[in-house]
C-alpha cells in the first residue's frame, strides 16, 4: 500500500529557543529532521517524500540530505507563514498517489508499523489521524478562573502523521484557505467538511518537540532505544 509524505520543516522554531530552526538541533549526531526523514527512507510503503523548507534553508537541507543519504525527497517547496500554508503547498506537489500522510518535520519518534496502521486506516475510511488518550484532567479556563472541566474519557491528544485521501484533504485545505480558516492541524480542516476521521491509537513516546524540555525527553527516548 504505497503512499506520498507531506513534512512541514520550515517553521521557526520560536518556543524551543534554540536561535536557530529546530530540524538542525543535532540528536545523537543527527540532526532532527534526519531522524523523522529515515523513518520513510526505511519504509518500504513510502515511495516520495515531499520537504517543505524555508528558501533561506535549502542549501543546508541540501546538504544535510546529501551528507545523511536521504534519497526518497522528490520535491523541496517554500513554506509559508502559518504550518497550514505550509502543508498545502506540499500538498500541491502530490502526484500519482492516492494516499498522502502529513507529518511534522520536529516528531522524530513515529514508527513504522504504526505508519503502516495508519495508511489502512486512512484508506478504509479517507482519513485517520494517530492519537493518544489525555492523561492529565483539561479544563477551560477565563481570566485566571475554570470555567468547566472536560470529560476525559473522550479526550485524545493528536499527533501527526495524518493520513488521507489526497483528493479530500487538497479539497478540505483549498476550502480553509478560501474561506481564511487556520486549524491547528490537518484532520480539522476535513471534520469541518463533516467527514469522519478515524482515530488509530499510537505511542506517548511519538512527541514534537517544541520546548526545551522535549529534548530530554527526546534524549531519554533515543537511549531507552539504542539499549535495547
Ligand atoms: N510556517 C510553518 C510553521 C511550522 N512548520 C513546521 O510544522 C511542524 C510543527 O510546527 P511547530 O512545532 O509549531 O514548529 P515551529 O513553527 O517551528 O515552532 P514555533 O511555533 O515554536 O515557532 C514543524 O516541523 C515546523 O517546522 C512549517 O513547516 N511552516
Ligand atoms: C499538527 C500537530 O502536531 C498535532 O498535534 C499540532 O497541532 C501542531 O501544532 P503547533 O501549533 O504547530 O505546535
Amino acid at each position: 500500500m504505497f503512499y506520498q509524505v507531506v513534512i512541514p520543516a520550515a517553521g521557526q522554531g520560536k518556543r524551543m529557543k534554540a536561535g536557530k530552526n529546530k530540524q538542525f538541533i543535532e540528536l545523537y549526531d543527527q540532526p532532527v529532521i534526519v531522524h523523522t526523514l529515515k523513518v520513510f527512507e526505511r519504509d518500504e510503503w513510502c515511495e516520495g517524500i515531499i520537504l517543505v523548507i524555508n528558501e533561506a534553508e535549502r542549501e543546508r537541507f541540501n546538504e544535510i540530505l546529501k551528507r545523511f543519504s536521504i534519497k526518497k525527497v522528490i520535491s523541496m517547496v517554500s513554506g509559508g507563514a502559518e504550518r497550514q500554508h505550509s502543508v498545502y503547498n506540499g500538498l500541491k506537489k502530490v502526484k500519482n498517489s492516492d494516499i498522502v500522510l502529513i507529518h511534522d518535520g520536529a516528531r522524530p519518534f513515529i514508527t513504522v508499523e504504526k505508519i503502516h496502521e495508519l495508511v489502512q486506516a486512512a484508506k478504509e475510511h479517507g482519513a485517520a489521524v494517530v492519537a493518544v488518550p489525555v492523561k492529565d484532567t483539561i479544563k477551560r479556563g477565563f481570566d485566571g478562573y475554570v470555567h468547566e472541566t472536560m470529560e476525559r474519557s473522550s479526550l485524545w491528544a493528536v499527533q501527526t502523521p495524518q493520513a488521507f485521501h489526497v483528493s479530500l484533504v487538497l479539497e478540505a485545505h483549498e476550502r480553509a484557505f478560501l474561506e481564511g480558516y487556520i486549524g491547528t492541524d490537518d484532520a480539522s480542516l476535513v471534520e469541518r467538511m463533516g467527514k469522519q476521521v478515524k482515530i488509530v491509537e499510537g505511542d506517548y513516546r511519538n512527541i514534537k518537540l517544541t520546548t526545551p524540555d522535549d529534548l530530554l525527553f527526546a534524549q531519554a527516548i533515543l537511549s531507552s532505544w539504542s539499549s535495547c
